[in-house]
């Protein structure tokens, strides 16, 4: 595995696909020291170079990993490989690769401490959380299995005994391109569906994250996909770029931010490659006066403070109808300030530190701001340094509560990226209706509220891909997940991600004779 361990005991563990015992990783001491790269089933060094990178532990500030960004050439030798693969995966029946995601999902779930450990020392967000986040990949590799085995196509009946026929067949070499919230998760809800529909995947994860996602390449492999079938290169944008104009690629699946989104829909147009874009987000949460508070207020939480804030769907916006609004702040306060934050790995922590130094900076700058702008900060907003020596390097803060808010400030028009909730008070519906629309961002939205017409009414009336009723940010694999707007399109997740990675091929059978024109 990826740990150089303190103790020699450990050794022989790292030259085997075993498990290391989650006892032996705790903050302060992992070191990642083999390959980062996946090729043809095996950890590689890349064969070229495009600089390097370091990876951290965000708890502590220590590298744990110093990598070489993939060249061209390295691209083009993962993509070679998962093209070479892809002509074995796709004459596979769906049965025959459900059983090997399944046999995945399984091997996911039995070292499921050690993936939501290893993602934690290096992301950042509480081990508690981390274990649902790998919860939600083995479930999403499950959920495809299922249906790898049902995708058919339709027989049509044409005059004459003739008749057509639709086969659903792969597009062949996806890139999947991950940001670094989500690292394990998401190489999951690209690389499930991608494989679940015959094809193959090159995956570039976020060069912060760029360890767990080993993991995974190993676990399928030791599922039984053939070597080459998911591939790993580390890089920042100039291996993504190599990725995304290669021209035996077919489509690119991107997750991360607006203006990266949109270079790589640039590049992917010059070679009509489809791509799923999965960007940023503003979202509204709207709590009305008839809802069951202590529900609200759980849902406020879950909507902002998950992964130090660090969650693209987050609902940032808390419009607060206004007959509500003291008491709901009053209690949303107190609940934030007793959030523990501190070591990752403890299991009562339920607040890490953010990514790096820069985003943590940039998040304070947006508290700043805010406070500059009118803006009162209830609670939170600024650097907290743990009493544990080991961690006085890290890169945590205070969640953050703010009040005072007009829709026209920075804080509630751009999105954060951190633990930064904005109460926004409401008198009608039809008002918040207008003001919660009001952004070029549509990812998520949220409602609370005991009235079951207004909540399906407004929810219809919202412009958001993923919407919630009396609840935030809970993800079950069977829901497609996906934006609007800004936000982007395709979908993760569900049924329909299917024909994200898939295409359709026509077949007319003539029974009779040709009948000629000429
Ligand atoms: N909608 C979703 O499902 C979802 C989920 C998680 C995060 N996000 C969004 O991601 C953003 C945060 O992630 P980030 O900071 O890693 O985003 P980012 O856009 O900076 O980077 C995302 C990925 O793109 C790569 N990349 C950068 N430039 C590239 C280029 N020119 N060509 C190809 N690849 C390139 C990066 O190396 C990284 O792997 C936030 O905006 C967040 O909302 C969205
Ligand atoms: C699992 N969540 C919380 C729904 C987040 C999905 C990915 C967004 O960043």
């Amino acid at each position: 595995m990826l740990l150089r361990a303190r103790s020699a005991a450990l050794a022989p563990l790292l030259r085997t696909l075993r498990p290391v015992p989650v006892a032996a990783m705790s903050t302060g001491t992992f070191v990642v020291s083999q390959p980062l790269n996946y090729r043809g089933g095996a950890r590689v060094e890349p064969a070229d170079a495009s600089g390097t990178e370091k990876a951290f532990e965000p708890a502590t500030g220590r590298v744990i990993a110093t990598f070489t960004c993939s060249g061209e050439k390295e691209v083009n030798l993962a993509v070679a490989d998962a093209k070479a693969a892809f002509k074995i995966w796709r004459q596979k029946s769906g049965m025959e690769r459900c059983r090997i995601l399944l046999e995945a999902a399984r091997i996911i779930r039995e070292r499921k401490d050690e993936i939501a450990t290893v993602e934690t020392i290096n992301n950042g967000k509480s081990i508690f959380e981390a274990r649902w986040d790998i919860d939600t990949s083995w479930q999403c590799l499950e959920y495809y299995a299922g249906l790898a085995g049902s995708m058919a196509g339709e027989h049509i009946q044409l005059p004459g005994g003739s008749f057509g026929y639709t086969r659903r067949e792969p597009l062949g070499v996806c890139v999947g391109i991950g940001a670094w919230n989500y690292p394990f998760q998401i190489a999951c809800w690209k690389s499930a569906p991608a494989l679940a529909c015959g094809n193959a995947m090159v995956f570039k994860p976020s060069p912060f994250t760029p360890v767990s996602v080993l993991l995974l390449a190993e676990i399928y492999t030791e599922a039984g996909v053939p070597p080459g079938l998911f591939n790993v290169v580390q890089g920042g944008a100039a291996t993504g770029q190599f990725l995304c104009q290669h021209p035996d690629v077919a489509k690119v699946s991107f997750t991360g931010s607006v203006p990266t989104g949109s270079k790589i829909m640039e590049t992917a147009a010059k070679g009509i490659k489809s791509v799923t874009l999965e960007l940023g987000g503003k979202s509204p949460l709207i709590i009305f006066s008839d809802c069951d508070m202590e529900n609200a207020v759980k849902g406020a939480l879950m909507a902002n403070f998950l992964t130090q804030g660090e969650v693209c769907c987050n609902g940032t916006r808390v419009f607060v109808q206004k007959e509500i609004l003291d008491e709901f702040t009053r209690e949303v306060v107190k609940r934030t300030e007793k959030i523990k934050i501190g070591d990752p790995l403890l299991e009562d922590t339920r607040m890490g530190p953010l990514i790096n130094r820069p985003h943590l900076q940039r998040v304070l700058g947006f508290v700043k701001l805010a406070k500059e702008q009118g803006a009162k900060v209830l609670c939170g907003g600024d650097v907290h340094v743990p009493e544990d020596p080991k961690l006085k390097d890290g890169y945590y803060m205070r969640p953050c509560v703010l009040t005072n808010c007009r829709d026209d400030m920075t804080c509630v028009k751009e999105e954060i990226f951190g633990p930064v909730m904005s109460i926004l008070p409401f008198d009608t519906e039809a008002e918040v209706l207008e003001r919660a629309n009001d952004t070029t961002f549509g990812l998520a939205a949220g409602v609370f509220t005991r009235d079951i017409q207004r909540a399906h009414r407004v929810v219809a009336e919202l412009q958001a891909g993923m919407c919630f009723i009396n609840n935030y940010n809970v993800s079950p694999v069977e829901l497609p997940f996906g934006g609007y707007k800004k936000s982007g399109f395709g979908r993760e997740n569900g049924r329909v991600t299917v024909e994200y990675y898939s295409q359709l091929k026509t077949v007319c059978v003539e029974m009779g004779d040709v009948e000629s024109a000429f």
